[in-house]
């Protein structure tokens, strides 16, 4: 019946206080105020209505999703939002558009490698919406390698404008969100070539349509790439292609904050000396084209997918934890097998089997929750320093977003669709919110940074460290404990045999080497005050379930390597089934805790009250095919097979 919670008597056995676990998980009381209100926001307006997603077409999808973005927009200015309130406006809207990459890409990619003049050019106008921006880097032909990318900019002296083309079929941009049909800008990734020399890839600010009438500018080919994975709400993105045919922008529409190009003889006097916003040695280009990289790393260039990827790991969190909601509370609602005398069945909650995997994977979301916390801060921490000339932990950031960028995906993609078996048939239909959840999210394996290429990043600073050990250079951070590996320098030489031969275990190493950050997080979070009636214990017993759950995962690489024994093995083994009944009175509360409304959820199985078998029944009747008795296509395809003569014995 509406209006009653049939979850009531999972709440009541919580154990601990949840409205104190909702300020950990939001991050603070304010965020969790301001998160709580928008939701609230987005779920009370028609506006945003998202159940009737699956039954539009591609083209009704994405001018509905134009329709959502420009109501959004109102919505912030009609009410005055702040920036913090914007983003969580976008974010509990829940639709995968042109916005997430303005906002989330191309924004930040002008922060990150824009000179102040630049920046002050182009950020007003890009925080107005006044032009819309996507980040044109991947190419039909190459993605993970950048420095392969084939567009190029030539710098032509004569008229100090760079000609950016697409010399072949594979350099035509290829992926890039936002650009098929919606993005008036571009941050176009192209090779640098002055004086006929390259000088490796870098970002160009490129205007591709018209401010008036949208129409693409001269030298622009510009379209969608089309139909993606499943049905789901991600088609409703205009990934892109784009192909330049000799399109000239001005000099000074080159990102500059990395590198800089004075040409101290061009013809004209318009020498342009850009005071780039980190204090560098000029990087000149003399006019015999000799060009000097400032001496910022190169890699500096890549600074917005050191961004996108922190923020990716949170966004995993988010998604798991959605998933986890759906099929933790269905959990507790589905009944089958095991009544006795007549009285219900048992709940599939408390089968130890669902537990066994429905509940690391509860641990699992808090515990992304926590690292990508930390690495909020290890991002602002390393563009703080960058400022001050300080690259020392670059490399760090960059393995630390790369390799908690890939863990995370991979995990969540993974636990999506295990948390849809969770919930037997049922996860089956677009109705539990489960498949829709899984379309969506399962690119971030590989957007961003193809996930094993990411990995071997971070084996490589695995291996440069191991390289440096013995030296003065003592690891530090997040690889301070490879000091304790000394013994690798004796196998050291074992290891020259070659990386590319032991690409696949060094990325196993990866692997481990980020799950260790995400454990140590969480005991390092656990460190912290933490108020509430029992909230901490029951972080505590989910940090322990997710460290416990990776022993038991990778038990045969504990003990081959001797750090436990098949005693200890036993041991956690047990423990972690102790830690699963500790879990099992408060699941629901923890999962409440997320503080999800059901349109945010946009699930039937993972409604807040449980009432799952007459909401299934009544959405059923609502999908298109049940707008008629008889179907379509019954008087022109099936009569004719029922009433035909039976011609042949055979048959
Ligand atoms: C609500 C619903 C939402 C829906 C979702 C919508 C959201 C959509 C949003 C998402 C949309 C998706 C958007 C998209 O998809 S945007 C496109 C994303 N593309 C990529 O991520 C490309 C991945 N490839 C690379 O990053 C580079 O090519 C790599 C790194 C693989 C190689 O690189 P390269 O060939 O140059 O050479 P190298 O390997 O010799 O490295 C040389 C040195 O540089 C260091 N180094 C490397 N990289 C970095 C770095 N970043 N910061 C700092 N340092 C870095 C490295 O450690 C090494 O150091 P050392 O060893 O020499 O000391
Ligand atoms: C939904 C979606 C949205 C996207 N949005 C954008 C966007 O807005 N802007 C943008 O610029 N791009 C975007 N992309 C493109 C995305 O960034 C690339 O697809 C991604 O970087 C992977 O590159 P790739 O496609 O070249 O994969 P590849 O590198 O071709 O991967 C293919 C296989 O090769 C393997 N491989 C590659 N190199 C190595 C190596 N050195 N060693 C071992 N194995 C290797 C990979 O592990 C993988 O298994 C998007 C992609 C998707 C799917």
């Amino acid at each position: 019946m509406e209006g009653v919670d049939h979850l009531a008597h999972e709440r009541n056995k919580s154990e601990f206080d949840v409205d104190a676990m909702k300020i950990v998980w939001a991050g603070s009381p304010h965020a969790f105020v301001v998160s709580d209100r928008i939701s609230k926001l987005v779920a009370s307006d028609p506006g945003f209505r998202k159940d009737n997603r699956s039954t539009l077409s591609r083209k009704e999808l994405f001018k509905n999703t134009l329709r959502k973005a420009a109501y959004a927009w109102k919505t912030i200015i009609d009410l005055h939002l702040s920036e913090e309130e914007a983003a969580k406006l976008r974010f509990y809207v829940d639709e995968p558009a042109f916005t997430d990459v303005h906002w989330g890409m191309f924004i930040p990619a002008i922060k990150g490698q824009g000179t102040e003049e630049q920046q002050q050019k182009w950020l007003p106008l890009a925080y107005k919406m006044q032009i819309i921006g996507c980040y044109a880097q991947t190419e039909l032909g190459h993605g993970s390698n950048v420095q392969g990318l084939e567009t190029t900019a030539t710098f032509d002296p004569q008229t100090d404008e760079f000609i950016i083309h697409s010399p072949t079929l594979t350099s035509s941009k290829w992926w890039p969100g936002g650009l098929g049909k919606v993005a008036t800008h571009a941050i176009a990734y192209a090779l640098l070539i002055v004086g006929g020399r390259e000088q490796g890839v870098h970002g160009f600010i490129v205007q591709l349509r018209s401010l008036e009438d949208h129409s693409p500018l001269p030298g622009m080919t510009v379209g969608d790439i089309g139909m993606k994975f499943g049905n789901g709400a991600y088609n409703a993105m205009d990934n892109g292609v784009l192909r330049f045919d000799h399109v000239r922008i001005p000099r000074n529409q080159m990102l500059m904050r990395c590198a800089q190009y004075t040409c101290l003889c061009m013809p004209s006097d318009a020498k342009l000396i850009l005071e780039p916003c980190i204090l560098i040695r000029v990087s000149q280009v003399t006019c015999e084209g000799k060009y000097k990289q400032s001496d910022v790393p190169r890699q500096l260039v890549y600074g917005a997918m050191l961004y996108v990827r922190q923020t990716i790991v949170a966004d995993a969190s988010c998604a798991l934890s959605r998933a986890v909601c759906i099929a933790t509370r269905y959990s507790a609602v589905r009944r089958q097998f095991g009544s006795q005398n007549g009285g219900p069945e048992t709940q599939v909650i408390d089968y130890k089997t669902q537990q066994s995997r429905l509940f690391p994977l509860l641990a699992s979301a808090y515990a992304f929750r926590f690292v990508g916390e930390w690495l909020k801060w290890l991002y602002a921490d390393v563009t703080q320093r960058l400022q001050a000339n300080d690259f020392s932990t670059l490399p760090e950031a960059h393995a630390c977003t790369a390799g908690l960028k890939s863990l995370t995906t991979t995990a969540t993609a993974d636990g999506i669709e295990e948390c849809r078996k969770l919930c037997g048939g049922h996860g089956y239909l677009c109705s539990s919110g489960l498949p829709e959840l899984f379309a969506v999210y399962v690119p971030a394996c590989t957007y961003e940074g193809e996930n094993t290429v990411l990995l071997l990043q971070v084996a490589r600073f695995l291996m440069k460290t191991v390289s440096q050990l013995g030296s003065s250079k003592k690891p530090v951070g997040t690889i301070a404990y490879m000091t304790r590996v000394e013994h690798l320098m004796q196998c050291r030489c074992g290891v020259q045999r070659g990386f590319a031969e032991l690409s696949a275990d060094l990325v196993e190493a990866a692997v481990a080497h980020c799950q260790l950050l995400v454990v140590s997080k969480f005991i390092e979070k656990l460190q912290q005050e933490i108020p509430g009636k029992g909230v901490k214990q029951q972080l505590e017993v989910l940090c322990n379930i997710y460290a416990l759950f990776l022993l038991h995962k990778h038990q045969g690489d504990f003990l081959s390597t001797g750090c436990i024994t098949p005693k200890h093995a036993a041991l956690a083994n047990d423990e972690l089934r102790s830690l699963y009944s500790q879990v099992r009175p408060n699941a629901i509360a923890l999962v409440d805790a997320f503080n999800y409304t059901d349109h945010y959820l946009g699930s039937i199985l993972g409604c807040y009250d449980g009432n799952v078998y007459p909401k299934l029944y009544e959405a059923a009747w609502k999908d298109p095919l049940n707008e008629s008795v008889v179907p379509d296509g019954y008087h022109q395809y099936i009569r004719p097979l029922l009433k035909q003569e039976i011609r042949t014995a055979r048959l």
